[in-house]
């Protein structure tokens, strides 16, 4: 047989796991260890604190039910009323929703079922304060941005609850003191011991003396003397400024020091007391005892009889199948409340202090701030240097059996009729020659050529037969007279390697360009009438842009638009991600500031920030680099801010979606590639197949592109321009509204 004074031995005065572990192994055995006088439904029902006359309460809780996971339930109609200038230790196994009722407590989370009041009020009640700065709340986790420093940390929650700048001064260095936090208040959070991040966090949570304290596992990573002097100064601090205290703890036996102990198991509270008479009711020594006897009696003889080690329940903690609700004990009625005083803070603006951390964020952040800006820039200057110029140095092959290159070519004869006209296969090569750098490999045969094509040593090659002059002197002479022998004869045969559609493309056109050069010089060297045969197109000036376009005009407006928009979504995933993964948006949450208000000071800051990157982007392209815009710069700028905008927006929506950096990041990747390629900055839109001709119109990217080409090369046309305005602005209202529902929502239920 198992006793309780050998399990309080065994675990070492932190053993719920090790009690849990016992439980389901000395199930039977240990039954009759506590053997307590307490009625046999004890357990079952948590009785009030006080009985009789009405109670004055700082938090009741009634029938709370609180699931993740559908009729998985956490809470399971839990009843707990915390007195006024008390501190309340909640204990229980790891996992049996003590967190998960403290983030109830505090309006962070809903409740599927049962009600809370703090101080008489429910939670998220408008202007109640709750959550807000009637409340200081110490979270498991530390919360905080370990890149800020001590003193940046404690400003910003001061300000967040209304601290003037010198209150918030004398209550920093009042508490450090107390803390015995060493390091200056300038040393960054990831500069500090662990326990001294605990210490910082516990300073943030008592910085504006809250009437009521939630305290998730402060004393964690924290010496004994240190543990013991924040009990005392807990005990003092409710004795006299009648604070309340809610606290969870994993040191079982310092709860001994609170005014009740809650203990908690399978989301309901077995027993709720004092701690002297908890112990005195079950007859055991220890409070540890308590709980172990306690859970032996929930699991009841038909768990403890089949073993009992794999239920949910075995640690107390976890989610299990919705149970029976018990009696509820005190209902709100029959509850008297702390009087609430006004609070004494002065007016002041979340969305100011947000701003203000959203600022020193871009400060300490140097950089990723520095991404934000020379990303642009950078990209701006590759695109200049490698993208849209032609192919300089090419290799081809040429079989000349035709003439000796270039001493062949000796110029036209007087007359072409009569005379031999020498080495014109050298002609045709200086022209196309004359726009290009190419090098002419000679070749003595096919065979060889084609080797070095196939090899990619030459992108193609070109063969003039024997007596190409003559056959072509011949053709152009007699024209429709000519024999058969002189028409093929005059043939240049010509095998490209198409493998690289743009070269390919490159090396035929000049070939066909030089063709026509040749045609023409060739009718007027020997005094013939070009016009006759002439291909009878007259092309004049276009009506926009330019004769020889390259593609790096073509991709201009594409690439504008890029630079505002992608570094923006990672650059806003990044911030967002950073404070939602480490609990900094819960925390602030917690200290009152709503999800509307982080989003809109991110807002304010993103309104200036993208406004410079415009402008940096705008200098960079048209001062700096010379591309040139034949519209209005006004509407240019206009577009190019927007669609920044749009990026940070898709980046906030990115990150209130991911759960994790890789989510984030595949997430992200995947809507670089899709915009990208819908965009139509790499290939026409009118190409798209029909589905996605219709489909891209309405992404985020493909007008706003298309409205740029516009002003750059047409001028302006308002309804293209409108266009873009009306999609990317619409993404911008969508992505905002959408994102701070997300927020909202997986506060509530998360
Ligand atoms: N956001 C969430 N989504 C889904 N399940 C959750 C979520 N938060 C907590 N849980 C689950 O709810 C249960 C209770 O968790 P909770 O954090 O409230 O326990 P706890 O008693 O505070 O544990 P600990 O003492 O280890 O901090 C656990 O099974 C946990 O896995």
């Amino acid at each position: 047989m198992v006793k309780c004074s050998q399990l309080d031995a065994r675990s070492g005065g932190d053993g719920f796991l090790l009690c849990a572990q016992l439980i389901a192994a000395t199930m039977d055995a240990a039954r009759s260890a506590c053997s307590p006088p307490a009625p046999a439904d004890a357990a079952a029902t948590p009785p009030a604190p006080s009985s009789g006359g009405p109670i004055t309460a700082a938090v009741v809780v009634r029938g709370a039910r609180k699931c993740y996971a559908a009729n998985k339930w956490v809470l399971d109609g839990l009843d707990l009323t915390v007195p006024e200038a008390s501190i309340y230790a909640l204990l229980g196994a790891s996992g049996c929703g003590k967190t998960t009722l403290l983030t109830c407590i505090l309006g962070l989370r809903n409740l599927n079922a049962g009600a809370v009041k703090v101080m008489g009020v429910r939670p998220g009640t408008k202007n109640a304060g709750i959550p807000g700065p009637l409340i200081g709340y110490m979270p498991q986790e530390l919360a905080l941005s370990e890149n800020f420093s001590i003193g940046e940390t404690l400003t910003y929650f001061g300000r967040v609850a209304g601290l003037t700048a010198d209150r918030i001064r004398a209550r920093s260095d009042e508490l450090l003191k107390f803390l015995e936090i060493p390091a200056k208040k300038s040393r960054l959070l990831s500069d500090l011991s662990g326990g001294q991040r605990q210490r910082v966090s516990l300073a943030v949570t008592l910085l504006h003396a809250p009437p009521l304290l939630i305290l998730d596992e402060p004393t964690v990573g924290v010496d004994p003397i240190l543990r013991q002097s924040i009990w005392d100064f807990l005990v003092e601090l409710t004795r006299t400024s009648r604070t309340t205290v809610i606290i969870t703890t994993h040191y079982i036996e310092e709860a001994r020091q609170a005014s009740l102990v809650g203990l908690m198991r399978r989301g309901r509270l077995l027993d709720e007391e004092r701690p002297d008479r908890m112990m005195a009711k079950h007859n055991c020594k220890s409070l540890e005892d308590v709980f172990l006897s306690l859970s032996m009696k929930q699991d009841g003889p038909s768990e403890a009889g089949g073993g009992g080690g794999g239920g949910p329940g075995a640690g107390g903690g976890g989610e299990h199948e919705l149970q029976p609700l018990p009696q509820g004990p005190t209902p709100f009625s029959q509850v008297k409340y702390v009087d609430v005083k006004p609070i004494p803070f002065t007016p002041h603006s979340n969305i100011l202090a947000c701003m203000w951390r959203a600022w020193l964020y871009i400060r300490r952040y140097k950089g990723v701030t520095a991404y934000v800006f020379m990303m642009p820039v950078l990209v701006l200057v590759l695109f200049m240097f490698t993208i849209g110029r032609d192919p300089h140095g090419l290799h081809l092959a040429v079989i000349n059996e035709d003439a000796n290159c270039p001493s062949a070519w000796t110029g036209y004869p007087p007359n072409c009729e009569t005379d031999l006209v020498r080495g014109l296969s050298c002609r045709y090569l200086s022209l196309l020659q004359q726009d290009h750098d190419w090098v002419m490999e000679p070749f003595t045969d096919l065979d060889a050529a084609r080797r070095a094509v196939q090899v990619n040593d030459v992108w193609g090659m070109i063969h003039f037969h024997a007596n190409f002059s003559r056959h072509m002197t011949l053709r152009q002479v007699l024209f429709q007279d000519a024999e058969t022998d002189d028409i093929d004869g005059a043939q240049v045969g010509v095998h490209l390697d198409m493998s690289n559609q743009y070269i390919g493309n490159l090396v035929r056109n000049a070939l066909f360009r030089a063709a026509l050069l040749f045609h023409d010089d060739m009718q007027q060297g020997c005094g013939l009438n070009s016009r006759f045969s002439a291909v009878p197109i007259d092309e004049m000036e276009p009506i926009y842009g330019d004769k020889e376009p390259s593609f790096q005009d073509f991709a201009l407006p594409g690439v504008l638009q890029c630079v505002m928009y992608f570094p923006a979504i990672f650059y806003a995933t990044a911030n967002f991600m950073e404070d939602k993964l480490t609990g900094v948006m819960n925390r602030a949450g917690a200290a009152g500031v709503t999800q509307f208000e982080i989003l809109a000071a991110r807002a304010i800051l993103d309104v200036c920030m993208n406004a410079a990157v415009t402008a940096l982007v705008l200098f960079t392209a048209f001062v700096a680099m010379g591309f040139s815009n034949g519209g209005s710069y006004l509407t240019l700028t206009a577009l190019l801010y927007v669609q920044g905008l749009c990026g940070l927006w898709v980046g906030y929506f990115v990150a209130a979606v991911c759960n994790d950096h890789y989510a984030a990041t595949f997430f992200g990747m995947g809507i670089f590639l899709a915009t990208t390629f819908l965009s139509g900055m790499l290939w026409p839109g009118e190409g798209m197949h029909v589905l996605l001709k219709w489909l891209a119109p309405l992404t985020p990217m493909r007008l706003s592109v298309e409205a740029v080409r516009t002003v750059l090369y047409q001028g302006s046309s308002v309804l293209v321009v409108g266009c873009g305005f009306l999609v990317t602005g619409g993404w911008v209202v969508i992505l905002f509204a959408a994102t701070l529902l997300i927020i909202r929502r997986q506060n509530k239920t998360g």
